[in-house]
């Protein structure tokens, strides 16, 4: 693969991941490009078709694995999401280090890839700060919301076994948490920029 290695951003519904990613992709304009997923879920107020995800049918969405046009899928809390291999080509198009914010089955998934990203998993200080975090965003049913802390148990332990993800991010200070980010993501775009130089 040329051109910059990918990121893949993982962790729990709830543990900060959009929050992060969006604050770095508005402080490094030009650098990062995100992976739109496809779901099947209802657009959330203030969220926008083709930019946070392209929002779509079961059908569709199928259809498109099934034509093996996705890189990776998964059903999450009712809904089925994935990774369109369009989504990851139209960012690497632009050369920007593209971001993939995916759960713990796309992680699975994409590792059976030869799309050799950095596997970072956000992770929240507690089960009890995610549920406050989750509940406080007032995106979710109470029913959506169960699904999402039972989800996120399974994540929090997979995220402990050795080798699964490059680095554990604990977001519990934001700000520690995205400088932290920063620092890893400035490696990954340095060793690119230094090998593109270099050729
Ligand atoms: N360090 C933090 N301290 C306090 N609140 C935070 C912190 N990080 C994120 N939040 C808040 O927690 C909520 C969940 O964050 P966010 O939506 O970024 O999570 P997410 O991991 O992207 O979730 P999902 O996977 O469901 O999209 C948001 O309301 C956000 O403002
Ligand atoms: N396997 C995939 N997981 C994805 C994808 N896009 C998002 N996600 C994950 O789904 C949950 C819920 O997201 P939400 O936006 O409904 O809160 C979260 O863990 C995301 O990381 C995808 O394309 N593939």
């Amino acid at each position: 693969m040329s051109g910059p290695r990918p990121v893949v951003l993982s962790g729990p519904s709830g543990a900060g991941k959009s929050t992060l990613m969006k604050r770095l992709m508005k402080d490094h304009e030009g650098v990062f490009g995100f992976s739109v997923s496809h779901t099947t879920r209802n657009p959330r107020p203030g969220e926008e078709a083709g930019k946070d995800y392209h929002f779509s049918t079961r059908d569709i969405v199928q259809e498109g694995i099934d034509n093996g046009e996705f890189i990776e899928s998964a059903e999450f809390s009712g809904n089925l999401y994935g990774t369109s291999k369009a989504a990851i080509q139209d960012v690497q198009a632009k050369n920007l280090i593209c971001i993939l914010d995916v759960d713990i089955q796309g992680v699975r998934r994409i590792k059976e890839t030869d799309l050799n990203p950095i596997y970072i998993s956000i992770q929240p200080p507690s089960m009890e700060i995610l549920e406050k975090r989750l509940r406080e965003r007032l995106t979710e049913t109470e029913e959506s919301l169960q699904k999402r802390l039972e989800a996120a148990r399974i994540d929090m332990e997979l995220s402990k076994e050795p080798g699964v993800f490059d680095v554990v991010i604990i977001n519990d200070d934001l700000e520690r948490a995205y400088e932290e980010l920063k620092d890893i993501l400035n490696d990954v775009s340095k060793t690119y920029t230094v090998k593109v130089l270099s050729m």
